[in-house]
């Protein structure tokens, strides 16, 4: 196991009620990275964070977290937001993230300081009860509580869920901040559009398992490309379109066939068809993320 990975897991399992929440799931999270577990609900994407984390342990299996066989011996050196979200709500978000910093270690005076400029980086009250705060400002504020101590490795989960396009916008240069200042990010989401933004490399989990491992990229293009084609004139040439071929408002829609597009150009080009929109392009991440769940089935 290496210092280059910021967390490491091999073949980590655990079973709830006899059934596998987690079966066997190995990662490799590069240290300076941000990186991103994909899942549906259900799959296992918070069972696993928390096995990495210590606050449970696989039923077997090894982790190593950032460098160290037992998560709670960094754990100062890490910054966790989880699934349940939660503040104390008479506190004040100075209070509040100066409370979270302690108890990762971080003296109250010192975190009182880095509070408040925080706060005002990110444009939040300082002062004000966090029950008056709307439900996205006290997400943004726990999450500052997350990072405050400056941890080395910072583990969120479903970090974008409840906030608006505006605070995930927020959270995305939030986090692209911290990993530009050496942090090693690692989240989870079913949103994957975030992911496709954000992370250098994901991981796919799909019913307790790892079904994909890689760069956004390389999801992309392990499924065919889509064609787009419109022309000005209908004729035989569709006879020459791919099987799965679909026309909605004049315009085709089909996967790039096997033997290439030139079979079919060429029929067009004969036909003089007259070509008004040809675009060829790698699935998105949304649509790599559905056909590799997909394959993998629903959980029984
Ligand atoms: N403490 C628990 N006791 C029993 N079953 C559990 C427990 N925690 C998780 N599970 C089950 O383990 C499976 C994986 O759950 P987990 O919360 O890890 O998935 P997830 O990918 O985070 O899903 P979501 O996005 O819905 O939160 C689910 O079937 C869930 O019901």
């Amino acid at each position: 196991m290496s210092e280059a990975l910021a967390v490491e897991a091999h073949g980590i399992t655990k079973h709830f009620d006899g059934a596998t929440a987690v079966d066997g799931v190995d990662l490799a999270v590069p240290s300076g990275s941000i990186y991103g577990i994909l899942g549906p609900n259900g799959a296992g994407k918070t069972t696993t964070l928390r096995m990495l984390l210590g606050i449970i342990d696989p039923d077997s299996g090894e982790r190593r977290l950032l460098g160290a066989a037992s998560p709670l011996e960094v754990a100062d050196r890490v910054g966790y937001l989880p699934e349940e979200r939660g503040l104390y709500s008479g506190m004040n978000p100075r209070d509040a993230i100066a409370f979270m910093g302690a108890l990762r270690g971080l003296p109250l005076k010192e975190g009182k300081a880095r509070a408040t400029k925080l706060l005002a980086e990110h444009d939040l009250p300082a002062d004000r009860p966090i029950r008056t705060l709307s439900k996205g400002m006290a997400q943004l504020v726990q999450l500052l509580g997350t990072i405050v101590h400056k941890p080395g490795l910072i583990v969120l989960d479903e970090p974008f869920s409840g906030l608006d396009a505006i605070n995930q916008e927020r959270l995305e240069a939030l986090i692209r901040d911290q990993a530009k200042s050496g942090a090693t990010i690692l989240f989870s989401t079913h949103v994957i559009a975030h992911a496709e933004r954000l992370c250098e490399r994901i991981a796919v989990i799909a019913r307790g398992k790892i079904r994909f491992e890689g760069t956004p990229e390389e999801a992309r293009t392990r499924f065919p490309s889509r064609v787009r084609l419109a022309t000005r004139h209908a004729g035989d040439w569709e006879k020459a379109l791919p099987a799965d071929a679909k026309c909605e408002s004049g315009l085709w829609r089909f996967r790039l066939p096997e033997d290439g597009i030139e079979p079919l150009l060429k029929a067009v080009i004969e036909a003089d068809a007259g070509i008004e929109t040809l675009a060829i392009e790698p699935p998105s991440l949304h649509e790599a993320f559905v056909a590799i769940v997909g394959d993998a089935g629903e959980r029984p």
